[in-house]
C-alpha cells in the first residue's frame, strides 16, 4: 500500500503527564495543543497516559487467544444484532467513508466487547478461555476512565466549561475490538485488513502494535505510515466529534493492513458519548450565517445508521437524515 515518508511533526505527540499530574496551567496549555492538532490533522499520540504496558500488552495476548480458537468455538459467540461478540473473517465491508469505491470485504476477524451493566447490552463470553472476561474487562475500564479523563482537555479546547461533557459520557456507548489480521502477501484491488475509514466515535484509543500496518491520509490526499511510538496510544478523533463541531475537530482516514509473515493483531478502543446525548452543533462552532452542516440527532440513532452501513448482518434502511 503506497505511502510517502511521515516527518517526525506530521502525527505530534501530546504528553499528557503534567495535565493528569493536575499541574498548575497544564490544562489550558494541553487544551491549545489539542485544538490545534484536531484542527489539522485529528492524529496524535499520547504519551505519559497511565494505562500500565502490562495491561495493554495482557489484552493483545487475550486478543491472540480469542483468534486462535477453532472457527466453532468463535461462531459460538457470533456478533448479535448490539455489536457484541464474533464478528468472522470478511464479515465488514466499509461503506461509510466513499461508498463509490466498491470495495471487497475487509480482510480481518474481530471481538466486541462492550461496557457492563448496560441496559440492553449484553456480553457474549467465549466458554474456554478462562481470564479472558477478566482481562479484557480490566482493558475497557481503563481506557473508559482515559477517554472520560480527557474530556476536560476537548471542553477547552473548545472554549467550553471543563465539565461540559462529562455528564453527556458518563455512561458511554462504546466497545472494544480485538481484531486480527491474517497475513495477505498481496491484497487484491479494493482489499484492506480495513478499508479506508473514519471511526464513528467520539474519540478512539489505539494501542500501539508490534506489527505496522496503519496508515493516515494527509489532508492532500496521500497517505503515510503512522509510525510505532513505544508506550503511547494513537488518538483519533471519530465522526461523532466531527458532527458536534460542525466540522471544525477533524474525522480523518486511515487504513490498516498487514503484509508482515505473522499475525497482526488491534485493540482499538471506540469512545462514545451516552446513548440519548444529542449530537447538534456545539455552542461556538456554528458558522454566521450558515445553517449547521449536519442534521442534530442522538448518540444512537447515529450508531444505528454507521453499523447498518457497514456490517451485512444489520443492513437496512435507517433514517436519510444521517446519509
Ligand atoms: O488496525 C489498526 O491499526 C487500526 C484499526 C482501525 O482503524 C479500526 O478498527 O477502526
Ligand atoms: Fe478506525
Amino acid at each position: 500500500m503506497a505511502a510517502t515518508p511521515v516527518t517526525p511533526s506530521e502525527i505530534p505527540v501530546l504528553d499528557l503527564g503534567p495535565f493528569l499530574a493536575w499541574e498548575e496551567g497544564a490544562l489550558e496549555r494541553t487544551a491549545a495543543e489539542l485544538r490545534h492538532i484536531c484542527e489539522t490533522i485529528g492524529f496524535l499520540y499520547i504519551a505519559n497516559h497511565g494505562v500500565p504496558r502490562a495491561l495493554v500488552d495482557a489484552t493483545f495476548a487475550e486478543a491472540a487467544r480469542f483468534h486462535a480458537q477453532p472457527v466453532e468455538a468463535k461462531l459460538a459467540v457470533k456478533v448479535d444484532a448490539q455489536m457484541q461478540g464474533y464478528l468472522p473473517m470478511r464479515g465488514s465491508t466499509t461503506r461509510t467513508f466513499d461508498p463509490k469505491a466498491d470495495n471487497k470485504p475487509n480482510e480481518n476477524e474481530a471481538f466486541f466487547v462492550k461496557r457492563e451493566g448496560m441496559p440492553g447490552i449484553a456480553n457474549r463470553w467465549p466458554e474456554d478461555l478462562p481470564g479472558f472476561r477478566e482481562t479484557t474487562l480490566r482493558y475497557y475500564t481503563a481506557l473508559e476512565f482515559l477517554a472520560r479523563r480527557m474530556l476536560p482537555l476537548y471542553a477547552r479546547a473548545l472554549g467550553l466549561p471543563a465539565n461540559y461533557f462529562d455528564a453527556k459520557c458518563d455512561e458511554p456507548l462504546s466497545s472494544l475490538r480485538l481484531s486480527h489480521y491474517p497475513p495477505v502477501a498481496a491484497y487484491a484491488e479494493n482489499e484492506f485488513g480495513i478499508a479506508p475509514h473514519t471511526d464513528s466515535t467520539f474519540i478512539t484509543l489505539l494501542a500501539q502494535n508490534e506489527i505496522p500496518g496503519l496508515q493516515i491520509r494527509r489532508q492532500d490526499g496521500s497517505w503515510m505510515d503512522a509510525p510505532v511510538i513505544e508506550d503511547t496510544f494513537i488518538v483519533n478523533t471519530g465522526d461523532v466529534l466531527n458532527r458536534w463541531t460542525n466540522g471544525r475537530f477533524l474525522s480523518t482516514p486511515h487504513r490498516a493492513f498487514n503484509t508482515s509473515a505473522r499475525p497482526r493483531y488491534a485493540i482499538p478502543y471506540f469512545f462514545h458519548p451516552n446513548a440519548e446525548t444529542l449530537i447538534d452543533c456545539l455552542p461556538g462552532c456554528e458558522v454566521a450565517g450558515e445553517a449547521p452542516r449536519f442534521p442534530a440527532m442522538t448518540m444512537a440513532e447515529y450508531m444505528a445508521w454507521f453499523r447498518g452501513r457497514n456490517y451485512a448482518h444489520l443492513r437496512k434502511d435507517l433514517p436519510a437524515a444521517a446519509q
